[in-house]
């Protein structure tokens, strides 16, 4: 069984077909990338599989559970990272990770867990409201991952870091991979892409126009002589 899997997904926003029937699978343990042109439908499929934007047609399913006929299970199993993920601002960073401990049923254990896992320690009685945007990403990166998700959804998921947070933050999601879990990065940045994930997928004007390992990119950049930027680039036009 997929850890994540998309079937024939469509959605459409007035006149704009965002997806055009995406389907893709991703495994248990695997990590893969998708990538694509700005107002590819990147966005909209990561909506849709955390349950938050219902398909017109077709399904998605996370650790086997249909996310819109199962949304509990489904939620329960996934993390999601959004794009500039806005945490509440009033509470602190340790009231944030309470809330959602509450939440997800974790023990208090899991606060001070995840407070270490992401090196904010130091931050957990500051307000949300008054961290520096990429401590901000600390925090919501420690809110997407501290139940440990079986699936976990990241779009741009490196952005405002500095560069001992980014090898961390990578180190965390390898870990979660190497124990099982399911990553789907979205993200411009090809070297993030890499860093990340092992397959990616490409998407263009809401379909899928090419699919399958990281190392094949590389192999095509090196036979042509480019850049691996520049073959995703060719693939995304
Ligand atoms: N809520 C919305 N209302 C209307 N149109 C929308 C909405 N959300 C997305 N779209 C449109 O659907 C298409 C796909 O958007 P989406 O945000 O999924 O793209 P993306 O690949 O994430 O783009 P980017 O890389 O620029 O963030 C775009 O044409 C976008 O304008």
């Amino acid at each position: 069984m997929g850890c994540i899997r998309a079937e024939g997904l469509v959605k459409r926003f007035g006149s704009v077909a965002a997806l055009s029937g995406v389907s893709f699978e991703v495994g248990c343990g695997e990590s893969v990338a998708l990538l694509g042109p700005n107002g590819a439908g990147k966005s909209t499929t990561l909506r849709i599989l955390a349950g938050l934007l219902k398909p017109d047609a077709g399904r998605a399913a996370v650790c086997g559970y249909d996310v819109q006929a199962r949304p509990r299970e489904a939620k329960a199993c996934l993390g999601f990272l959004p794009e500039d993920a806005v945490p509440f601002l009033n509470l602190t960073v340790r009231e944030n990770l309470q809330y959602m401990a509450v939440l997800r049923g974790l023990p208090d254990s899991a606060v001070d867990e995840a407070l270490k896992l992401l090196g904010i320690e130091e931050l957990a009685d500051r307000t949300a409201a008054s961290l520096s945007r990429g401590n901000r990403q600390r925090l919501a990166i420690a809110l997407a991952v501290m139940h440990k998700p079986r699936v976990l959804l990241l779009d741009e998921p490196l952005n405002y870091l500095d560069i001992p947070a980014q090898q961390d933050s990578v180190k965390l999601f390898q870990s979660l991979k190497s124990s099982g879990s399911a990553i789907f990065v979205s993200t411009h940045i090809m070297s993030v892409a890499e860093r990340l994930a092992d397959k990616a997928l490409v998407i263009n004007r809401g379909r899928i126009v090419w699919q399958g390992p990281m190392d094949e990119l590389r192999e095509k950049a090196a036979d042509a002589g480019e850049r691996i930027e520049d073959v995703v680039a060719r693939l995304m036009r």
